[in-house]
């Protein structure tokens, strides 16, 4: 059986490595340098790293030049999200050479050229799938767009390759991922799904990977690591066995 793989986040506003509660604009709390984040999560053994443009995200600008410096300093996978939402700032990430992009907002607002992307790019596309409750939010979450199942059977018949999943009531507060929506989810695509979101301990791992035969392929890990839950040595440990 294949391993869960981990994504490490970096979440960057404002030039800075931040966490956030509930993906809230206002909530940051700061955690210095992204690229010595990023640097020391790839020399943990990293072999994801999870990179996020918060202010492109939220539409307060963008740091696109330092997102850029990051995902070419990695000799390790990226997946870059945040802000991707036209043809401009989808060829500036993949030009960071980034393995995928997340695309969130624009799958709701504009699922004409999500499905024009989709069949241009295939699997370096992902939809992220960030939901309250089972209604799908975008625009840094602070917009309504639409339910979770009707957009996934839409997605799924479009060819997306991949979702990347967010309960966003458990992001940023370690209180454990939402496994009965990993579960849910996986239950009606068999396309593979990335965990994202209240990930506390290395047993919310472990019990991440309890789903790896119906569907999940990968965690993301964010405030956990920064909070120094356990090292990203022990959950890649964790994982492994
Ligand atoms: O990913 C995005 O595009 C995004 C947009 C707006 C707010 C937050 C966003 N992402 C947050 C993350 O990807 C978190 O790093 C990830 O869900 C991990 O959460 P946690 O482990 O609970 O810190």
């Amino acid at each position: 059986m294949p391993k869960l793989e981990l994504l490490p986040a970096v979440d960057v506003r404002d030039g800075q490595a931040v966490r956030l509660v509930h993906g809230e604009s206002g909530s940051e709390t700061s955690y210095g340098s992204p690229l010595e984040a990023a640097l020391a999560w790839q020399s943990a053994g990293a072999e994801w790293l999870h990179l996020v443009d918060l202010d492109a995200a939220f539409g307060t600008g963008d740091n696109r030049a330092l997102i850029a410096e990051v995902a070419g300093a990695m000799d390790i996978k990226v997946e870059l999200s945040g802000g991707i939402r036209d043809d401009a700032s989808l060829e500036a990430a993949l030009a960071t050479g980034c393995r995928r992009v997340n695309l969130g907002t624009a799958a709701l607002e504009t699922p004409e050229w999500v499905a024009k992307v989709i069949a241009e790019h295939g699997d370096k596309i992902a939809v992220g799938l960030d939901v309250r409750g089972t209604t799908l939010r975008g625009r840094g979450w602070t917009r309504d767009g639409g339910d979770l199942y009707e957009t996934l059977a839409r997605l799924d018949a479009e060819g997306c390759a991949r979702y990347v999943v967010t309960d966003i009531a458990k992001d940023g507060t370690l209180e454990g991922p939402n496994l009965g929506l990993l579960r849910d989810v996986c239950a009606v695509t068999d396309r593979p799904v990335v965990a994202s979101g209240g990930v506390s301990s290395l047993d919310d791992l472990r019990a991440i990977s309890l789903l790896v035969p119906e569907g999940v392929e990968g965690a993301i890990v964010g405030k956990a690591l920064y909070a120094k839950a356990f090292t990203l040595e022990e959950a890649l440990k964790a994982v492994a066995a």
